[in-house]
């Protein structure tokens, strides 16, 4: 596979503790892949490591090719959106952006396109602290999309917004990946956000690898999944209408998941359709529920 990033082995120690433990990544040209776990899981740093903006103690990155700590042309086409995006409060985003453009030498044209890529028209001559938590990670994402990125990284895009932000911001990145080609490395505690932006998934648990595959794997191998909801008995009971194993068990509702996916995620539709809020769905399998406890 042509690969944008590969990671083998990695290990990152913090005074001597490790973080990373021998984890693996691997994102392919054009590929969309999810990194889940929970908090302090080591998401940051592995995305850190394979930026090449921290040190590895171990293991092995290349990123477009090149060891991105010993080369930072490594970098080069890669945009990176962080968890709390950071822009000037005094200026509108639009200027911000022109500004940014300007220093980078990208032309005028590019910044009205990353304002309409990022979905950020109608609001680009707001200055940052007027805009919502979801349209500041828009504007950070056109921020991002202004240097012409082949390779998108977003960590943790989502964890300070709102159900309707979250869902928004994934359909724009599922759209940068599917409609403009690029390369995605998405992350968050939440598995189910990634399940339908990203065709492949690793699960970060305590610093390790948990699992790795499709959405479509990682639910076989766990073969059960725990809903979150705001009504669990009329869950248990809307999902065993639709033919669906599933039973309450005191955390939520537990749901047999070893058919095809789409008939989940209609079921999960319906439930929202007929009231029932999906707070959060977790994989019940040693490891990988672990790492979905966060
Ligand atoms: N600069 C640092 N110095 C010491 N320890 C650190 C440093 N950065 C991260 N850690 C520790 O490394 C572990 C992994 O942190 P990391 O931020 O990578 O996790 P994460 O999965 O991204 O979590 P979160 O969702 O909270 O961002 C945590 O135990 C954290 O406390």
């Amino acid at each position: 596979m042509d690969t944008v990033l590969e990671a083998r082995g990695v290990v990152k120690k913090y005074r001597g503790q490790p973080v990373l433990d021998r984890v693996d990544l691997e994102v392919g040209r054009g590929e969309a892949v999810g990194l889940v776990g929970p908090n302090g899981a080591g998401k940051t740093t592995l995305i850190k490591v394979s930026l090449g903006l921290a040190r590895r103690d171990g293991g092995r990155v290349l990123l477009n090719g090149l060891d991105p700590w010993r080369e930072p042309r490594a970098r080069e086409g890669v945009g990176v959106v962080f968890e709390r995006p950071n822009l000037p409060s005094s200026m509108p985003v639009v200027e911000f952006l022109e500004s940014a453009a300007a220093i980078i030498g990208s032309s005028p044209s590019r910044v009205d396109w990353a304002i309409r890529a990022a979905g950020l028209e109608g609001h680009e001559w707001k200055t940052f602290p007027q805009l919502s938590a979801g349209l500041k990670q828009r504007a950070a994402i056109a921020h991002a999309l202004l240097g012409e990125p082949r390779f998108l990284v977003a960590d943790e895009p989502t964890s300070n917004l709102d159900p309707l932000e979250r869902r928004e911001v994934l359909r724009l990145l599922a759209r940068l990946n599917r409609e403009h080609g690029l390369s995605l490395l998405v992350s968050s505690h939440v598995i189910v956000e990634l399940l339908r932006v990203a065709t492949r998934i690793y699960v970060l648990a305590g610093g390790r690898l948990a699992a790795e595959g499709s959405p479509e794997d990682l639910f076989r191998r766990a073969g059960l999944a725990r809903l979150r909801t705001s009504n669990p008995s009329l869950a248990a009971e809307l999902l065993r209408s639709l033919g669906f194993e599933a039973r309450e068990d005191g955390l939520g509702v537990v749901v047999r998941v070893d058919g095809p996916l789409h008939r989940f995620y209609e079921a999960l539709a319906r439930l929202g359709r007929e009231g029932v809020e999906v707070l959060g769905v977790d994989l019940v399998e040693p490891g990988v529920e672990e790492a979905m406890a966060g």
